[in-house]
Order: structure tokens, then sequence, then C-alpha cells
């Protein structure tokens, strides 16, 4: 069993631990009271919990909603808006779930969603550069009539699995609200923050401005991370580790590894951009900032396992100990 208590920790939660294949708010709420489950062990453990969530579907969704609704006096909200809505909404779902099942634990704790806003750069390459998938998968025929409609859409094929519409998606240069976040984990409470990786703002004369994009949650996660000074960031998503030579008969997982070695495989291209390249590059990037700390990439299937005997990618920013499974 792996001495956890009394550290901080940066939850990040993955698509799948939200939206499987239902959209509808009843599937999304069932998915998140599993993951909630999950996540009350920490609390058990006595840990302070932050946690953080993705929205490439919702946000995706939403402009949908919003397109397919809107009229000349009930115009579409702009994208920047859209990222805010689905922070509430998700957070909304995950803030319940969490507190039945602390409930369900004999345990009890404040949750609170904060509506987050992340600082990029108008200088980012990304604003002219989109990459950020978001919403639903369509076959070739919907993609080029929804493109005749809206020829400024732009769409990317994403790993075989269809076409999706993409947005800017720039790097979180600071995190406006960290320090509500880190009043929050102090005062024994649990925060869900950066929710759809924050809300793209630039600042301005003393201003905020919201920006039409969609930042990558791993990163905004990892910088919250860095901010609150976190022992440990943990990146839930569908696989139980990171694989080199993923998919292939050579496949292996990385168990415990140094920032130096992943460095390499980076270089060596082995991790997909748009999926598991940013989660990697978050996890190099805090362990780096905090060199005491750990970064741990896995499923949430196996976190319980990962809590019992450490199993999962865990990265340090020094080889303790390199291996394979
Ligand atoms: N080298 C790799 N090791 C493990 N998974 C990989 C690798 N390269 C690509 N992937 C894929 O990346 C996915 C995680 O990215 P993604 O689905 O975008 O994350 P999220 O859970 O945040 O929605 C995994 O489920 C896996 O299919
Ligand atoms: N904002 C974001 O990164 O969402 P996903 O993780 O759902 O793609």
């Amino acid at each position: 069993m792996i001495n956890m208590t009394g550290r901080r920790i940066v939850v990040a939660l993955g698509g799948n631990a939200i939206l499987a294949k239902d959209a509808s708010a009843e599937a999304q709420q069932r998915a998140l009271q599993e993951t909630a489950r999950h996540l009350v062990n920490f609390v058990k453990e006595g840990d302070q919990l932050i946690i953080t969530h993705g929205n490439g579907p919702q946000v995706g969704n939403l402009l949908l909603q919003q397109a397919a609704g809107s009229t000349e006096t009930n115009p579409p909200m702009p994208l920047d808006t859209a990222v805010a809505m689905t922070q509430g909404s998700i957070g909304y779902w995950l803030q319940n779930a969490l507190t039945t099942a602390l409930a369900e634990q004999g345990l009890s704790s404040d949750v609170a969603t904060l509506v987050t806003q992340v600082v990029v750069s108008d200088d980012d390459p990304a604003f002219t550069h989109p990459t950020k998938p978001i919403g639903p998968f369509y076959d070739l025929t919907a993609m080029q009539k929804i493109n005749a409609t809206h020829p400024e859409f732009e769409f990317v094929e994403d790993a075989g699995r269809g076409f999706r519409r993409v947005v800017p998606s720039p790097r979180p240069v600071d995190v406006k609200e960290a320090g509500v976040v880190k009043a929050m984990v102090n005062a024994g409470i649990i925060p869900i923050a950066c929710g759809g990786g924050g809300v793209p703002v630039v600042s301005s004369h003393n201003q905020l401005i919201g920006r039409e994009a969609v930042i990558d949650k791993d990163f905004a996660s990892e910088k919250l991370a860095e901010l609150v000074e976190a022992d440990l960031l943990i990146i839930l998503t569908a696989v139980d580790h990171v694989y080199v030579d993923f998919n292939q008969p050579t496949q292996r997982a990385l168990t415990k590894v140094a920032i130096d070695e992943l460095r390499e495989y980076v270089t060596d291209g082995q991790f997909a951009a748009g999926s598991m390249l940013p989660k990697v590059e978050a996890a190099m990037a805090f362990v780096t900032h905090r060199p005491t700390g750990q970064a741990v990439i896995t499923s949430l299937e196996n976190l319980a396992d990962y809590v019992q005997t450490g199993s999962g990618t865990v990265i340090s920013s020094q080889a303790l100990v390199t291996d394979y499974d």
C-alpha cells in the first residue's frame, strides 16, 4: 500500500470518466457517479483532492445545439462562453456525484465547482493552427455537408474513428483562480476547477477578455498542479499505462519512468499528438517544475491498483527505478 496520506493531488478526468457513447445528461451523471466512487478513496486516505476535467465532446455538442436553436434575438454564445457553460454543467454533475459518493463512505466534505479562467497569449501559434477535436465524429459525407454550410470550420481525421471539428488550443500561461483553488483546499473543500481546460482569456488593460478556443485539460491541469504546489498529478484516461510501440506486437507498458527516458520516446514519435502526447508532455512539465512530485497516467479502472501497488505509468524527474511490464 502506497502511503499517500495528506498529499495534495490534482486528478484530471479524461473523456471516458464522463461520457462513453450516450451523451444524455442521465448517462453522463451515471458515469460521473462511478468516477466519484473511485475518487473518494483518496479522501478516505486523508489526501487533499483537486479535480479537473475535459469537455471536448460536451462543448462541441453544445455549439451544435446553440447553432441549431439560434435566432436573431437569441444568438449562439461564443466558444469561451460555451466552455464556461460546460464547466457549470459538468461541475454540477460531478459536485453532486462526489457528495453522494462521500456520503456512501460515511465521509463528508464540501465540494464546489469554480468557474476558472486560464490566461493564454494572443501570440500563441495555436490561434492560426486549430488542433483540438471537439464534438461528435462524422463520416466523410457528413463532414463535407457541414463544411459546405460552414466553410470556416476545420476538420481532422481522428485516429481512424472519423472526422471531427478542430478549434484552436493555446497553451495555458496562468490560472487566474489558482489562489482561490489553494484557499479552498486549505479550508478542506474539494474544488472542481479548470473544467474543459479553463475558459481561455487574455489579459489586457486590467481586463480579462475571452478567446474562442479550447485549452487542453492536461496542460491546464499541469499548470494548476504547479501553481497550487501539488505533490501528485494524476491523469486518468482510457488506458492503464502509457505504452511504447502502442498497438503493435512489440507493445510494452511503461511503469516507472524518468523524464529523460520519456523525452527520448517523445522524440521517437511514440505518443500520438492530440491524445497521449499532451498527457506525457504535461506529466514531464509537472515533474520538471515540482522535482519532488510525481505524475501518474492510468485508467479509472486501475486507480485502486495504483493506490494499492503503484500500478500505472509513474513519471518522476529522475530515474528511481525504470522497468517494463
Ligand atoms: N503510446 C500510447 N500509449 C497509450 N495510449 C496511447 C498511446 N498513443 C495513443 N494512445 C491513445 O491515447 C488515448 C488517450 O487519449 P484521449 O482519448 O485523447 O484522452 P482523454 O482520456 O483525455 O479523452 C488512449 O486511450 C489511447 O487510445
Ligand atoms: N478541454 C479538453 O482537453 O477536453 P477533452 O479532454 O475532453 O478533449
